[in-house]
């Protein structure tokens, strides 16, 4: 593929859109952000198209409708506005007749971030980049605008307006977030690194079948330990008695149809190691079950897991973690997945973290050293890509390089 990067295109003086993700965990009692990494890792790609006195206009999605994090952008403008050191307007609307005035009007040099982009109905179709570039997004936005940026590594699985559509109809390239995080996460491509030791957890269980599929199909992973809810499903499918409460949090997140793939990646022999125990809670107690004695509501993987895990973590020559093992929100079951992340940072593999939640938790771990972490800004797209998938996102930027930039 080849995507272009601020390099090549060089804008200067311009009105520049440029899809970010901001896309952060939200307190679920406060509705405040927990975490403002992301945030932070955009600054580098603002700042630089500012200094070339481009008018910066940020577009990010944050959560999903009907979840508790699908939240408008304001608090995310405030915190940018902290890391950039300079004005944000943050536009309480995405393409309406008030965002365009905003940005008929916006001064080069400026920024502005737009709403939450996912208040658009159409963001949330999944197309292709031909049916997208004609959305009513892309057709009220791109007059203008004289560029696009792609920053957004962390949605960049998804084939979705903000994402895809753009780059078809204007001259558009990779931010620095995206350009960097390409050229660190393609070392695990590399052969002779390993064992290569994958730990899947979080919510989002569909995306993480769909890559333990892959990552089985193209034997990209020696192991993959898994916790959250993608572990409970897989110990449903070997057979675990979860109880009716585990189930039923299984059924609501809408993932029990999903056993029987689940139940064949493991009669096909895949290296997928499931919890031997979990942190559980009922009544406001919490305790450690074994897992094929669970009782009460799992909250988080047990002490002897983490054993176990840590020691295939020490053998390990990249280690991919994604995902939280358990509901990290609550302090009571944080601590697994901050042993897990200690022990990788401390291994003598090569450690790549990814997903919003999973970074959140290097917060108080001390200054990294970039030579052994790789702290990606993807959590889902990180590990797509790492599983050798296409994103739809760099496709897009490629198809612009030679339909769009080579007119
Ligand atoms: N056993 C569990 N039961 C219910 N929820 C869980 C469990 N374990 C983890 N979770 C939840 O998973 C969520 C994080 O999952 P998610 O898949 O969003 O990970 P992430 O690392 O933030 O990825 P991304 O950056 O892609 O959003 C947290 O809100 C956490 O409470
Ligand atoms: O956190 C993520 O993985 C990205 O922001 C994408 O979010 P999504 O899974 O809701 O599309």
């Amino acid at each position: 593929m080849n995507i272009p990067t601020l390099d090549d295109l060089n804008f200067s003086n311009s009105k520049v859109l440029v899809r970010i993700d901001i896309n952060s965990p939200v307190d679920s009692k406060t509705g405040k952000l927990l975490d403002d990494s992301r945030i932070k890792a955009h600054v580098e790609t603002i700042r630089e198209l500012v200094s070339r006195g481009n008018g910066v206009v940020l577009v990010s999605h944050q959560g999903r409708p009907g979840d508790n994090d699908f939240t408008d952008l304001e608090e995310h403008s405030r915190l940018l506005q902290k890391h950039l050191d300079m004005e944000v307007e943050f536009v309480g609307d995405v393409m309406g007749p008030y965002a365009r005035e905003r940005i008929r009007n916006m001064k080069l040099g400026s920024v502005l971030l737009l709403d939450n982009v996912r208040f658009v109905s159409e963001e949330l179709i999944e197309a292709s980049p031909l049916q997208h570039s004609r959305s009513f997004l892309v057709r009220r936005l791109q007059p203008l605008f004289q560029g696009y940026v792609n920053d957004a590594f962390a949605t960049a699985h998804r084939s979705q307006a903000s994402l895809v559509g753009f780059p078809l109809v204007l001259r558009s390239s990779a931010g620095r977030v995206m350009e960097k995080e390409v050229s660190a996460l393609a070392k695990v491509f590399n052969e002779g690194e390993e064992p290569k030791v994958f730990i899947m957890g979080g919510g989002k269980v569909l995306d993480s079948l769909r890559i333990i599929e892959n990552l089985v199909k193209r034997r990209l992973a020696d192991r993959i330990l898994t916790g959250g809810l993608i572990a409970e499903l897989f110990a449903v499918a070997k057979g675990l008695d979860l109880g009716k409460d585990n189930l039923q949090v299984l059924e609501k997140a809408g993932v029990l149809s999903l056993v029987p793939r689940a139940r064949k990646l493991l009669l096909s022999g895949a290296p997928v190691e499931i919890p031997v125990d979990f942190k559980v809670e009922k009544g406001g107690q919490v305790y450690e079950e074994p897992a094929n004695k669970v009782t009460a509501v799992i909250k988080d993987v047990g002490s002897t897991t983490v054993g176990i895990y840590s020691s295939f973590i020490r053998d390990a020559k990249i280690i991919v973690m994604r995902g939280p093992m358990g509901v990290i929100e609550d302090e009571r079951f944080r601590e697994s997945s901050r042993t897990l992340l200690k022990n990788s940072l401390e291994s003598p593999g090569y450690l790549i973290v990814g997903g919003g939640h999973m970074i959140s938790l290097l917060g108080g771990i001390g200054p990294l050293d970039s030579s052994k972490v790789h702290v990606s800004t993807g959590g889902g797209a990180l590990l797509l890509f790492l599983a050798g998938e296409r994103l739809p996102a760099l496709e897009a930027l490629d198809i612009s390089a030679r339909e769009v930039l080579k007119k």
